[in-house]
């Protein structure tokens, strides 16, 4: 996979518009997600770790909000032999055909369906594995509950949801600090304060972090038997839930 660098808002723009997932984000993403989100290469690590450990034979695994499908490879290499089906599922076209790409570069007995579609209207039966990794984020707070729902009945008994999230905090200065101390992640991997402040213009429509209490709250209602946040840096976390 060649990684073309991240310039989208390294030009001043004098209207910003609402974050997409078009085809030139799709065509920096592995570069904006590592430089944007601290963590991402060892979630994306954990989260085949985990396939190995809850991934039951003959049972499928959904990657929702794949994008270039990072979580979905990560599984595959760890699943052989399991007569799995994973389905990975993005609405964005430009991410979809970039994702085939990448599943294409590397052999497996697993079967991936790779779906161009709406998580909100995807089926989920026979799961071991769910993964929401940072997708969550991105549906309207109001439909959120509904996913959810959606999962813990897919599931099978003893199933894992893995839930990566960035958070907000109801204290004020704990949430100063910690987005203060993601912005200097982001200064340190090379953005300028102008492709911040400009990024940050185009994700505040589209992008609603919950609290991470909120987020406890929602899956224990649904009927998660366990759960914890297995990681966090700053403001941004991942979350395991158990059925
Ligand atoms: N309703 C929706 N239906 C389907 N896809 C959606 C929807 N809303 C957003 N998406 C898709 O969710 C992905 C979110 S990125 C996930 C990273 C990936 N999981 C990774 O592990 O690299 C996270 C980020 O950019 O912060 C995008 O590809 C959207 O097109
Ligand atoms: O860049 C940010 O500020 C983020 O919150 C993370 C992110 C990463 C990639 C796409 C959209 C948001």
């Amino acid at each position: 996979m060649t990684v073309s660098q991240d310039t989208i808002y390294a030009q001043a723009s004098e209207q910003i518009s609402d974050f997409q997932f078009d085809n030139r984000v799709a065509g920096v993403f592995s570069d904006m997600i590592r430089r944007s989100v601290p963590g991402y290469t060892q979630i994306i690590n954990t989260i085949g770790d985990l396939a190995d450990r809850f991934v039951i034979p003959n049972t499928q695994i959904y990657d929702l909000g794949c994008s270039l499908g990072a979580a979905t490879l990560s599984i595959r290499r760890q699943i052989q032999g399991r007569q799995c089906r994973i389905i990975a599922v993005d609405n964005s076209e430009s991410m979809v055909a970039r994702c085939q790409e990448n599943l294409n570069a590397y052999v497996s007995d697993t079967e991936v369906d790779l779906v161009c579609g709406d998580i909100r209207d995807i089926d989920i039966k026979n799961a071991s594995l769910v993964v929401l990794n940072f997708t969550l984020q991105f549906l309207p707070p109001e439909d959120r509950e509904t996913l959810i729902a959606k999962i813990y009945q897919g599931l099978n008994p003893g199933g894992i949801l893995v839930l990566s999230e960035k958070i907000r905090f109801e204290d004020a200065p704990i949430q100063k600090l910690l987005e203060e101390q993601h912005l200097d992640f982001k200064r340190a991997n090379g953005y300028s304060e102008l492709e911040i402040s400009q990024k940050r213009s185009a994700l505040e429509n589209v992008m609603k972090p919950d609290t991470l209490p909120l987020h406890q709250q929602r899956l224990t209602d649904q009927g998660f038997s366990h759960f914890s946040l297995w990681f966090q840096c700053f403001n941004f976390a991942s979350m395991v839930a158990i059925k």
